[in-house]
């Protein structure tokens, strides 16, 4: 049963990020160089910006004019001139903050985009062993979520902050111009706002994260369990994780409901403040006007300015916990594109050669998995595959056979003793050159929603149409292709046609026809076939084998029989090697095993 969500979190993970999220909005200078690129677009939105923080700022100037001078019968055609000079102004605010609003989108929706596409390429590169410790869910969450955040925070928070602040500083410095006293009262009175505003934003921040992984874990626990429905189906424990998952949904509303309680009262506090200073200013400023001090127009162009400082001021505490918020989900990003690659190519690789067709050594080979450091999956193995060879390997179930093959892909690198593949170590191998020389045919055969054409393409996606038919039809499987729906364009996996364990098996062999590489690792499937589908299987194999050298691990008596030598794996030991013959003459590991066979069912499982 997973563990419900929430739980495999380390104790204390929470707290250290408490911490860190006490800083400021730094995380989001992960954005930085994905907005450089785009500089053209953000210095229009930038000029649109301040083109139209402009025209609203003439606004309360002109309604002071209108006030002073315009009500008196004899300036009517001034107060045309202004009313027309106004119409002008609202024009060009409407144009400008369009352009603003587009070109701001625009980019919020780019530079997402290019962060999605750089973190799946970052993730689609990171080793096996990390897929081990990290829920899929969780990355999911990140990939979608985290950014979907961000691209709110780039596309509106951002534009906001910067016209805000464009009008903010506009309106004091015209504030000062219009009246120093009433100024001086206001700027006495700012700081009383801001500074509770910032220091209680911090708080939300902090809820803010933590609502944040709430969501993560919950839907890391769906996707898990939603993955493994027909499990969770035949065990019956459906009720159990529907409330399992209803308990984590419950905490990552509790969190949310913790966070929007804080930015509730900021939000109050910020309006209240605001606002009482307003009237505040207002009431001073009326007392200047009855004494003659100031006209009306000079308090009423004011009292704008502050008005739109202050609307400016409150809508910063708002914008300020979404960015905050984008700040959390750009932390998380960030932690994420910090993971290394643990396998990589390296630095400076050597080739292989060019002649050398598919030679695989183990050469005191011992190994454990990162997450069982104190069990050894293999320990102290050597045997040599020689070009164009069949090796079998058989052994009891979990004795180490697909570690193996994990070495020789590199999913995982050997903790002693070295692996060659056409003798180049192949940790010194260029990654991408080493798995080209291998196909990989494993037991459970993965069905992209893709056509079949794609799907057999998949790892040789420069081959023409006519390639993959030609494969497809050495894999024995063309037939059954063109009896689909729509051929070669047939829609495979979810939602589309779904195959049978035999067609799926012939798809991954013409997938491994079509790569061509030099050696096959062959991972035979347990699962029993009908007779029919088996021997057209069976067929397809041998074709994909000749003139490979092939690993493969081997479940029927045939495949052992027909193989060249075979390596019997025990406890992550290679305890014997040799023909059929030789090994059940030896009467060890191996005649037991094939004993077993042959009492049994002519088609058991010979290696589990
Ligand atoms: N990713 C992993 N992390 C930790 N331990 C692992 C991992 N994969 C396999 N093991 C352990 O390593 C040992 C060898 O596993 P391996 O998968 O190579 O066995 P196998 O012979 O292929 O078994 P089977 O025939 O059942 O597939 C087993 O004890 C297994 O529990």
């Amino acid at each position: 049963m997973p563990a419900p969500a929430g739980e495999n979190r380390k104790p204390g993970e929470i707290a250290a990020r408490e911490a860190r999220s006490r800083a400021n909005l730094k995380p989001l200078q992960l954005l930085r160089p994905y907005v450089l690129k785009y500089k053209a677009v953000a210095i229009a939105a930038l000029i649109a910006l301040i083109v139209s923080s402009a025209a609203t700022l003439m606004l309360p100037f002109a309604v002071r004019e209108m006030i002073d001078r315009g009500f008196s019968p004899e300036k009517q055609s001034l107060i045309n001139i202004y009313f027309a000079g106004l119409f002008a102004v609202g024009a060009l605010l409407g144009i400008s903050s369009a352009i603003r609003f587009y070109c701001v989108s625009w980019l919020g929706e780019r530079v997402i985009a290019d962060v999605r596409a750089d973190v799946f390429r970052h993730l689609s590169r990171l080793s096996a062993a990390f897929y081990e410790k990290t829920h899929s869910g969780e990355i999911m969450s990140r990939l979608n979520a985290d950014t979907t955040q961000i691209k709110a925070a780039v596309s509106t928070s951002v534009s906001q902050v910067l016209r805000n602040a464009v009008m903010f500083i506009g309106a004091l410095v015209l504030m000062v111009f219009t009246s120093l006293k009433l100024s001086l009262l206001v700027l006495v009175v700012i700081p009383v706002i801001i500074v509770p505003l910032v220091l209680y934003g911090r708080t939300v921040r902090r809820y803010s994260r933590i609502a944040q992984d709430e969501v993560a874990a919950s839907s890391s626990f769906a996707s898990e369990n939603l993955s493994a429905i027909r499990t969770m189906q035949a065990f019956t424990s459906e009720t159990l994780v529907a409330n399992r998952y209803a308990a984590a949904v419950s905490r990552s509303f509790d969190a949310a409901v913790s966070r929007t309680k804080r930015r509730a009262i900021m939000t109050a506090s910020a309006i209240f403040l605001i606002f009482g200073a307003i009237v505040g200013v207002l009431w001073y400023g009326a007392h200047d006007v009855m004494e003659g001090v100031i006209t009306g127009g000079i308090l009423a162009q004011f009292v704008l300015y502050a008005v739109i400082a202050a609307a400016c001021l409150s809508e910063f505490s708002e914008i300020f916990g979404e960015m905050q918020q984008a700040a959390g989900a750009a932390e998380r990003l960030s932690e994420l594109m910090a993971i290394p690659a643990e396998i990589r190519s390296p630095a400076d690789p050597r080739a292989f050669p060019d002649h050398a067709k598919g030679e695989v050594t183990f050469e005191s080979v011992s190994f454990t998995y990162p997450l069982r450091p104190d069990h050894p999956a293999l320990h102290n193995v050597s045997f040599i595959a020689r070009p164009g060879e069949r090796v079998a390997i058989v052994g009891p179930s979990g004795s180490g056979k697909s570690t193996i093959f994990n070495l020789i892909l590199r999913f995982y690198d050997a903790q002693q003793g070295r692996i060659l593949v056409d003798r180049v170590p192949v940790e010194r191998a260029d990654l991408t050159a080493l798995r080209k020389r291998i196909s990989l045919v494993s037991q459970d055969t993965i069905i992209f929603a893709e056509t079949v054409i794609d799907n057999i393409r998949y790892g040789s996606p420069d081959a023409s149409d006519e390639d993959v038919r030609a494969a497809a039809k050495a894999a024995l499987a063309n037939t059954f292709i063109e009896q689909l729906p729509e051929g070669y364009n047939t829609l495979l996996g979810e939602r589309g046609v779904v195959l049978s364990g035999g067609q799926r098996q012939r798809i991954a062999i013409a997938r491994a026809i079509l790569k061509n590489a030099p050696i096959l690792l062959l991972d035979e499937a347990t699962s029993a076939l009908d007779q029919e589908s088996e021997k057209l299987v069976q067929t397809a194999l041998e074709r994909v084998m000749r003139g490979r050298t092939t690993l493969v691990i081997a479940h029927r008596l045939a495949t052992v029989i027909n193989a060249d030598r075979i390596l019997v794996i025990d406890g992550g030991e290679l305890v014997e090697e040799g023909t059929h013959a030789q090994l059940l003459g030896a009467g060890g590991v191996y005649a037991r095993l094939a004993g077993l066979q042959l009492e049994g069912h002519q088609e058991g499982a010979l290696a589990s």
